[in-house]
């Protein structure tokens, strides 16, 4: 998953929410930071002052995979809404490519979950991604990582791909039309 020698920094845009700011969902369905998932993650992802943000995650019983413990994919849908919040400082909208987790020590039900993620390259379409996740505190002790490649898509992947019921809704939704403006996208 490693940038091609052509990629380059990745520029934060100018118009990108201020350092600290709480990005917000980009769609209140969504399963990592959709207020209106009762099961979804509820993520609250920050600016960072590069293209960096951080985020918490507490896990809750019904995240669980082994008894008492975080399921695998879980933690990972939390590392790739993490990094897929990057698009707002980028002011691109991004899916998921390429994801990479590794599973660095267990993660009890109950532990708040420390997210970082950068973007580290990006080429073209393709934006290079790598995020952490540590307990205990941001510089607490790591336990779970990944790397991601996402590709700049716009609002036809959506629409073009969603169904129809909540792509219409979505689009009724004046509120949902700022969050992707936001992303200079144009539904
Ligand atoms: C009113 C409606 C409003 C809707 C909008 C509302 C809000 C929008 C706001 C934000 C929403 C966006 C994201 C949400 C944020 C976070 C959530 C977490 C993120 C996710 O959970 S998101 C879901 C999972 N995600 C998918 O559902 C993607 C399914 N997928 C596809 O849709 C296609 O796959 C696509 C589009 C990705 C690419 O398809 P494509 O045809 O456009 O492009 P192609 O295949 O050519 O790849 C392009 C370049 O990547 C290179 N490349 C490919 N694979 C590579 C590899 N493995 N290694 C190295 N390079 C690779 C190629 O070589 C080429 O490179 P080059 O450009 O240099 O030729």
């Amino acid at each position: 998953m490693a940038p091609p020698p052509r990629a380059t920094a990745p520029v934060r845009h100018p118009d990108a929410p201020p350092t600290g700011e709480l990005l917000g969902s980009h769609y209140g369905h969504c399963f990592g930071c959709g207020g209106q998932q009762p099961h979804g993650l509820h993520l609250e992802v920050r600016a960072g002052q590069q293209v960096d943000v951080t985020a918490e995650f507490t896990v809750r019983p019904v995240h669980q995979g082994a008894p008492g413990l975080a399921h695998g994919g879980v933690l990972t849908t939390a590392l790739d809404e993490t990094m897929g919040s990057l698009g707002w400082l980028l002011h691109v909208v991004m899916v998921t490519r390429r994801l990479e987790t590794e599973f660095v020590r267990p993660v009890p039900v109950g532990t708040v979950l420390h997210l970082a993620a950068h973007a580290v390259a990006a080429e073209g379409r393709k934006v290079f991604t790598t995020a952490t996740g540590r307990i205990g505190g941001p510089d607490g002790p790591l336990a779970v990582r990944a790397d991601a490649l996402f590709v700049k898509v716009d609002v036809e992947h959506f629409t073009e791909h969603g169904r129809d019921e909540e792509i219409q809704a979505a689009m009724a939704d004046p509120d949902q039309v700022r969050r992707a403006r936001a992303f200079k996208v144009n539904p």
